[in-house]
Formats: structure tokens, C-alpha cells, sequence
């Protein structure tokens, strides 16, 4: 598997080996070793997978407050997505500042969130299914949120914020500068 160190190098961008042959394809897509070689954390510890139904759906932009942080490896099994990573470690200088990578099923691509970063994505086709893994347990008193289309974080999302799918939380989420508790 490939390691690519994306604007803000904590993030990376995984893209597994595929092995094809007439059956169709083969991919490690999570290795402990290669993780460790690479300094990243691989101690996941809960697997999650959502189904978004239309396209234009935004989940996040959440995070958990220590110490029940989590480091994050996305996945799309279906569809495709623009996944984005907001830096919100308030001694950082890229703080504020986000990174974002297009995953689908057909790439196979994978995205590294550490620690530190305040996580969200944009459908990009309907019915959707994003496979994520977390190195910490849910918990809701722990969990936070930014709003997704605050204009200080300058995302450039695919959907406009009259027209996406949100959940109310998300909808009602304070934006980075008014977020009490970051890193
Ligand atoms: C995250 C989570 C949620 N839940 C329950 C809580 C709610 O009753 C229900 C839906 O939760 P929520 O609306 O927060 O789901 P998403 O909006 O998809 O949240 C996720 O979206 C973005 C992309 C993320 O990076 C987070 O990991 C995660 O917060 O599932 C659980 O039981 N366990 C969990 O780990």
C-alpha cells in the first residue's frame, strides 16, 4: 500500500495494491506494520459504516475531546465521497486549515484523520456507504462538533448549504471560532 502525505502531512491519503484477475480484484487495505512503519497509530479499537441515500448528504464536521480522541481510517465500499480533515490544534500552524481527498469504491482509496482533527464528508453519488475505523470507543459526552460550511474554514464543498442533506445537529453546530473545546 501506498502512503501519500497530503498539504497537511499528519493526513494521508492510503491507496491499497489491488491484485486483479477475472474474478475481479484484491486489496489489503489495513496493515499493522505498514501502519507502524509509516507512524501512524493502528491500534483501531470500533468499526463504523453509514449509509447516506442521496447525494449531497455532509456528516461532521465531528471530533472527540481527549481522551476518548480518535484517530479515523475512512473507506467508501459504495459510491464516492470528498472527505475532509479540518486542523483544529489550537498550538498548530496549519490550525484551521483542512485538507480534503475524493474516496470511492472505484479508487479504493483510503484517508488517515490523526488525532487533533475535526473530520466530515460530502456525498458525491447517491446510496453511499462509508466504512470508517476508530483507534477510541463512541462517546457522546466526548463527541463535538464545527459546522461544516463555516465560511473561516473556506471548504469548498460540492453542495450548498441550502441544498445538502444535513443532520440537525450538524445543521446547528458552532462554528471553529465559536468551538469552546478544541485541542
Ligand atoms: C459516531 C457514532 C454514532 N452513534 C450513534 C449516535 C446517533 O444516535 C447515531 C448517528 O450518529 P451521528 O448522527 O453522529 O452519525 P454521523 O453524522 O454519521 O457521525 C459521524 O460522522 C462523521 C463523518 C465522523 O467522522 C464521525 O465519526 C461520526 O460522528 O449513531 C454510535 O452509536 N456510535 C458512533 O460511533
Amino acid at each position: 500500500m501506498e502512503f501519500i502525505r497530503l498539504d497537511i502531512p499528519d493526513v494521508v491519503e492510503i491507496r491499497p495494491r489491488r491484485f486483479a484477475d477475472d474474478r475481479g480484484w484484491f486489496a489489503e487495505t489495513f496493515k499493522r506494520s505498514a501502519f507502524e512503519a509509516e507512524g501512524l497509530d493502528p491500534d483501531f479499537v470500533q468499526d463504523n459504516r453509514s449509509l447516506s441515500r442521496a447525494a449531497g448528504t455532509v456528516r461532521g464536521l465531528h471530533f472527540q475531546l481527549p481522551p476518548f480522541a480518535q484517530a479515523k481510517l475512512v473507506s467508501v465500499a459504495r459510491g464516492a465521497i470528498l472527505d475532509v480533515a479540518v486542523d483544529i490544534r489550537r498550538s498548530s500552524q496549519t490550525f484551521g486549515r483542512h485538507v480534503a481527498a475524493r474516496l470511492d469504491a472505484e479508487n479504493g482509496a483510503l484517508l488517515y484523520v490523526p488525532e487533533g482533527f475535526a473530520h466530515g464528508f460530502c456525498t458525491l453519488e447517491p446510496d453511499t456507504e462509508v466504512i470508517y475505523r476508530v483507534s477510541r470507543p463512541y462517546s457522546a459526552a466526548h463527541e463535538r462538533a464545527v459546522f461544516w460550511a463555516d465560511p473561516a474554514l473556506a471548504i469548498d464543498w460540492p453542495v450548498e448549504v441550502a441544498n445538502a442533506v444535513v443532520s440537525e445537529k450538524d445543521a446547528e453546530a458552532p462554528k471553529l471560532a465559536a468551538t469552546p473545546e478544541l485541542f
